[in-house]
């Protein structure tokens, strides 16, 4: 038993020994830290990206959207890196001469090459979804359409790009997928919770659609969707001929009708138009669309002529819609089936435009009706001068415009003074435009998974955060061990001095 501390006080190696397991176990949790944060740090963001052409009735617009390339099920994920106006008219407007529709894409196209880094190139997808106005063109002559197709198709296809073709979408897709786009934006999709309802209002068309609890009677205006693990019934219908340049065609047509055309300057008042506006028009500019049937017109000019009358648009706004013949439980207009509207609205495009510049957005609907017809009864000159940098044509159109919205809204989808503020009149939610183009590359590229994607249980800081105060512990744990296995040694070296 003597000898024995007496061994261990004369062995030399002892002391370094014991330094050097703790370094090595000091280097050993280090190291483990290290490794696991270096292993699960994200890569260096790495963007994908997709391009959508949104071929309008009045123009196109080229989106750019990027994504992190690790993250592509993520909600959210998916940003608009840019948005491009093409200039001129929509690819419809090249109907006589179907070159020129390629043609007007390269700006924006060669736009959209120079920001988009060209290893990507190869694996960037573009689409091209044409809506109402070519839906219209089609009807009216299928074989300029179709050149009109082709002409683009050609034209994008010299880009280095993914093309992935260029098609008219139908009203139904177009619906569908404005309400994806805004609920993907709103991260509404994740949450069983609320979802947003989209309302569209293009040149040529508009579209409404949201979830309802009702019953769905028409097979036509229902899909469902299952997106992240959640069950959606969706309502949608898109009118075609209801986008404001038509409906302000349709009104303009049935005023014109009573006009006796044998007199030499026909003059067509209308109370849409502010008092003093004064325009030569064309009948054929309002007769020559598939939207405006039947009628027979004088080739010749006609004065309109603006009166400025809030209640007698609203009349003549409200001619456009058809009440009777409604055979199911409930219609909106026209004999289509709609379900009461139910839940929170977003309304973009032209229903944006149009009330930000009336500045209608905040106001309940007696006020914006009140406001409206202070606005249509506001002389054309002073509209002018209080004015000068806004486009005459939209300047002048924004009376008919805005009563068209306020009637589509209240007339038409039924909406009341009660559930009026449950309507958002929105541009952009977040830095992406609101509109069908994220919607369906979403769906193209497969982005928006039917059943939630598995995700750790963890986020990267909280997985750091562990993995340090485990190692800290571990070493806490260690050097009281080596405290504990010192002990003894300790107490007998004490005993020999
Ligand atoms: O959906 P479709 O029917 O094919 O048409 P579109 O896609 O071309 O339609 P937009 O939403 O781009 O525009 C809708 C309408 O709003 C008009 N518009 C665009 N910007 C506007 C603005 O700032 N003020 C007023 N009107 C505007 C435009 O000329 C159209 O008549
Ligand atoms: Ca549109």
């Amino acid at each position: 038993m003597d000898d024995q501390p007496e061994m261990k006080a004369k062995n030399p190696w002892h002391r370094p020994r014991i330094i050097f397991i703790t370094v090595l176990f000091v280097i050993g949790i280090v190291s483990m830290v290290a490794i696991g944060v270096v292993q699960n740090k994200p890569l260096h963001q790495k963007y994908k990206y997709g391009i959508v052409l949104d071929a309008g009735s009045s123009h196109t617009s080229v989106y750019i959207y990027q994504w992190p390339a690790e993250k592509e099920n993520n909600t959210g994920m998916v940003q608009q890196m840019d948005a491009c106006n093409v200039p001129g008219v929509g690819i419809s407007g090249y109907s006589t001469e179907p070159n020129r529709a390629g043609d007007s894409l390269k700006s924006c196209m060669d736009k959209a090459r120079s920001i988009i880094p060209n290893h990507r190139h190869p694996e960037t997808p573009v689409y091209l979804g044409a809506t109402a106005g070519m839906r219209l063109l089609e009807m009216k002559n299928a074989a300029a359409s179709e050149k009109v197709l082709e002409s683009v198709e050609r034209v994008l296809q010299t880009y280095p790009f993914s093309y992935q073709g260029a098609r008219i979408i139908s009203g139904q897709e177009e619906g569908a997928f404005g309400w994806i786009t805004v609920n993907y934006l709103n991260e509404s999709l994740r949450q069983a919770s609320g979802t947003l309802g989209a309302l569209d209002l293009g040149g040529a068309s508009t579209q409404i659609t949201f979830v309802s609890g009702q019953k769905q009677e028409s097979p036509d205006n229902s899909i469902d969707f299952r997106l992240y693990g959640h069950d959606y019934h969706v309502y949608t219908h898109s009118f075609l001929c209801y986008g404001k340049d038509q409906v302000l065609k349709l009104s303009l047509a049935n005023e014109i009708r009573p006009v006796h055309t044998k007199t030499e300057t026909i003059v067509v008042e209308d109370p849409c138009f502010h008092p003093g506006y004064r325009m030569n028009k064309n009948f054929q500019s309002v007769f020559n669309s598939p939207c405006v049937t039947g009628l027979s017109y004088p080739e010749k000019n006609f004065v309109h002529m603006g009166s400025g009358n809030g209640t007698k648009c609203h009349a003549a706004v409200r001619k456009v819609f058809n009440d009777s013949g409604c055979s199911y439980s409930i219609c909106s207009f026209n004999g289509i089936f709609q379900p009461r509207v139910e839940g929170q609205f977003g309304a973009f495009s032209a229903f944006f435009f149009v009330m930000d510049f009336l500045n209608l957005t905040t106001l309940s609907l007696d006020e914006a009706k009140e406001e409206l017809g202070k606005y249509c009864a506001t002389p054309w000159e002073i509209i002018k001068q209080n004015h000068p940098n806004v486009k005459e044509k939209y300047l002048a159109e924004y009376c008919f415009s805005g009563t068209y919205i306020l009637t589509l809204l209240e007339d038409g989808y039924n909406f009341t003074s009660h559930n009026w503020q449950d309507i958002k009149f929105i541009k952009k939610i977040g830095n992406s435009d609101a509109g069908w183009t994220l919607g369906y590359m979403l769906n193209l590229t497969n982005m928006i998974p039917a059943e939630s994607p598995d995700t750790p249980p963890l986020p990267y800081g909280g997985y750091v955060t562990l993995m340090v105060l485990f190692a800290v512990m571990i070493l806490l744990l260690g050097l009281l061990a080596c405290k504990v296995f010192r002990r003894p040694t300790g107490s007998a070296q004490k005993e020999i001095i």
